[in-house]
Order: C-alpha cells, then sequence, then structure tokens
C-alpha cells in the first residue's frame, strides 16, 4: 500500500566525486618526475557537493539544470548504480530505475529471454513474468519481434520493451532519465499517459528531462541543479521559468 506523506527518497549531504585521468604531455610527465612525482596528475572533479534533498511518496519531481550540473549522478546514486563519496541517500519500497534504457539487456537474446532476465533482475518472479508476458508484449508493441535476438531492435524498440519491462514489474517508485524524449511521438504519448496513470496509483515519480514543456505537465515539482548544488526547490513551473532564465544568461555569457 502506498501512502502519501512518508518519505520516498532521502538525500542528505550527497557528496560525488569523479577522477578523470588525463594523458599528460611528455614535457608535463617530466616536470613531474623531476619535481619528485610531486602534486597528481589525475584531476578531481565534484559533481555534486552536498545536496539535500526528500521526496515524498506519491509525489512528482522534475530533477532540471543545465549540461553537467549533476542530473544523472543524483539518479544513479539514487538507484544504486554509483555510491556517494559523502552522505546518505535512502529509498523506501521498489525503485525501478528507467536510466540506461535497455542497459541490462543481452544482446545475444531474444526479447522474450531478455523478459525473463530483465524482470528477474527487477526482482519478478518466473510465475509472475509468465502472467505479465503478454500485457509486457502488447503495451511494448514488439509484436512478433518478441522472438529476435534484441541487437537488430532500433533503438526504439529497446526503449519500448525496457519501459513496458519496468512498468510491470509494480515498483513503488520510479526514476526516468530522458526516456520521454525518446521514442516515437505516439509511443511518447503512450509513456505520458502510462506514467500519469501511475502517478494517480500513488507512485514516486522523479523524472529527469530536458523537454521542459514535458516535465511541465508531468511533475508538479521541480528540483534545479547548478553546479552539483539545488539551487531552486519548488513549483514545476517556477522552476521551468527560472531555469530558462539561467540558460538564456549562459547563452549570452557565450558559457554554455
Ligand atoms: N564517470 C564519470 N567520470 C568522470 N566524470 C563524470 C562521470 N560521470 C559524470 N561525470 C561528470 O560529472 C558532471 C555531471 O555529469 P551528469 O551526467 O550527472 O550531468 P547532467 O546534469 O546529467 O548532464 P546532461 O544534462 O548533459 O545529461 C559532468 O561534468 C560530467 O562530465
Amino acid at each position: 500500500m502506498t501512502s502519501h506523506g512518508q518519505v520516498a527518497i532521502s538525500c542528505i549531504g550527497i557528496r560525488k566525486q569523479f577522477i578523470m585521468r588525463h594523458t599528460r604531455s611528455l614535457k608535463e610527465a617530466l616536470v613531474w618526475l623531476v619535481k619528485g612525482r610531486k602534486g597528481d596528475l589525475s584531476k578531481k572533479f565534484l559533481a555534486l557537493k552536498d545536496v539535500s534533498l526528500e521526496v515524498k511518496q506519491g509525489e512528482r519531481v522534475a530533477l532540471m539544470g543545465l549540461n553537467g550540473s549533476g542530473k544523472s549522478t543524483l539518479l544513479k546514486l539514487i538507484s544504486g548504480v554509483l555510491q556517494p563519496d559523502g552522505g546518505t541517500v535512502r529509498t523506501r519500497g521498489r525503485v525501478a530505475g528507467l536510466i540506461e534504457v535497455g542497459a541490462g539487456f543481452h544482446h545475444d537474446l531474444s526479447g522474450r529471454d531478455n523478459v525473463y532476465l530483465n524482470g528477474a533482475i527487477l526482482g519478478m518472479a518466473e510465475k509472475q513474468i509468465d502472467e505479465m508476458f503478454d500485457s509486457i508484449v502488447e503495451f511494448s508493441e514488439i509484436g512478433e519481434f518478441i522472438d529476435t535476438e534484441v541487437k537488430f531492435y532500433s533503438s526504439g524498440m529497446y526503449l519500448r520493451l525496457a519501459f513496458s519491462i519496468a512498468v510491470h514489474t509494480d515498483p513503488e517508485v520510479f526514476l526516468i532519465d530522458e526516456i520521454l524524449a525518446v521514442g516515437d511521438e505516439p509511443f511518447q504519448r503512450k509513456c505520458i499517459a502510462k506514467i500519469k496513470e501511475l502517478s494517480e496509483l500513488g507512485k514516486t515519480l522523479f523524472v529527469v528531462s530536458h523537454d521542459l514543456d514535458l516535465v511541465a505537465t508531468v511533475c508538479e515539482r521541480g528540483v534545479l541543479l547548478e553546479h552539483g548544488n539545488v539551487v531552486m526547490d519548488g513549483e514545476v513551473h517556477d522552476v521551468v521559468a527560472e531555469l530558462r532564465r539561467r540558460s538564456a544568461h549562459a547563452e549570452s555569457e557565450g558559457s554554455l
């Protein structure tokens, strides 16, 4: 049972650092050696600095920000694909991450086998997948291609099957990264309708998308990330307006 008011996602003081190893020039390497190997040839980059965020069950939240602001990194930390270097991330209930769509697919297996494989990875028992199978295939519109190896699928077919499996696993929390912008328009409309239906059932949605008009129709709350910090958290239309203002400013400064 889903009850509103309970916390679905909690991030406290999240910090995530990436280490970027550059190939240095011979001269740089020599200077480094002559100086007694002092300093570090790798460069550290803080993708998320100190992010705290709470999402209640049943909320529909859009995570927004310019390129490189840390959105995908935050989503990967919430889904457990990445671990933070500091802070804590907690989620309540089953989480379905539509992040790297089809990442769990095995290329040499058919769509059918991948439904079973992916369903199992997402925590479904074989019997449950048997019961859901026809409905998964129907929603995905894969049709007879379900017995074709997925390496022959188009990116849209991949997406449709992955989305369909995920919505059939009955998770409490959906993490969605750019998925809404992929696929053709009729399927996009179908996804949005499904997402709205899930939200009416009290599911929690946490969505990353550059399609601001779209997120404004799907979500009611917006969180704006900038250089790895939350700079605004409020009503989605206000946050969209603020992001548009900052984008225009960044463009005029030539810093995009
Ligand atoms: N595995 C990694 N190694 C090194 N740097 C990384 C890695 N993943 C992300 N980054 C860097 O961290 C920063 C944040 O990346 P992230 O993908 O989270 O941003 P984003 O807001 O999702 O961007 P976009 O809107 O372009 O998808 C970027 O500067 C990116 O280059």
